[in-house]
């Protein structure tokens, strides 16, 4: 870590090292429960105006200040449909610093798929190390309540994640987006996972430590 960030230093002149700390959070669940809505009420702040499938994977970016240093927090908004899933999946899964399932309340479907996306999760090797939240989406549709809190409370215990039941839509009167994903970036923060430099001007991200394959090793959920 020393060596790198003197290589760091070097290349910046005799300006303290300009580096960013990259968590790269994986948001998984069945289809149409809300990963889009979600991933984009945290970076851009609002609803989408319309979301449609996603197909692979989409990746968004925000960068957030927690005591004082700058985290990029990175999400994967993973594809819930199987056919749109199969060609991604090994990336999805590689140097995850986080994961967040998600379920709609609305649809307990989506809610008894869980055990299969913490079964996909853990057949990814992904260890113990790795925090892990559940999310009840569309808690703003209030007359479709098909999951109450206490079964899935009950759900998030058994499997040691803490829970949150919120809205992308309307967040006002449950656990708010943004809280939730800061929540997730306190942690990460307080464990000092891989990090990552920006060189300025240089424009790419060096890895400061390991390799990715090594990263893949260690780097794991314990789904
Ligand atoms: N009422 C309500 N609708 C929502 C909420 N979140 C998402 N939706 C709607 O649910 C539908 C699916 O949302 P997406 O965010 O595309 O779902 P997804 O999980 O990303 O779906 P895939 O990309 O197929 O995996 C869209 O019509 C959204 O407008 C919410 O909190 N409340």
């Amino acid at each position: 870590m020393e060596s790198s960030l003197e290589l760091t230093t070097s290349l910046t002149g005799t300006y303290p090292p300009l580096r960013t700390r990259i968590f790269k959070i994986i948001v998984i669940g069945d289809s149409g429960v809300g990963k889009t809505c979600l991933t984009y009420r945290f970076c851009a702040g609002k609803f989408p105006d319309k979301t449609e499938a996603t197909i692979g994977v989409d990746f968004r970016e925000k960068v957030i200040e927690i005591d004082g240093e700058k985290i990029k927090v990175q999400l994967w908004d993973t594809a819930g449909q199987e056919r749109f899933r199969k060609s991604m999946v090994q990336h999805y899964y590689r140097n995850v610093h986080a994961v967040v399932f998600v379920y709609d309340v609305t649809n307990a479907t989506s809610f008894r798929s869980l055990p299969a996306w913490i079964e996909e999760c853990r057949q990814h090797s992904l260890g113990q190390e790795v925090p892990r939240i559940l999310v009840g989406n569309k808690c703003d549709l209030r007359h479709g309540l098909q999951v109450g809190t206490e079964v899935a409370q009950k759900f998030a215990d058994s499997h040691s994640m803490p829970l949150f039941e919120t809205s992308a839509k309307n967040p006002d009167d449950n656990d708010h987006v943004e809280a939730i994903f800061m929540t997730v970036a306190h942690k990460l923060k307080s464990q000092k996972p891989l990090m990552l430099s920006q060189v300025p001007g240089d424009g790419g991200v060096l890895p400061l430590r390991k390799s990715e394959d090594e990263d893949e090793k260690s780097w794991s959920c314990g789904c």
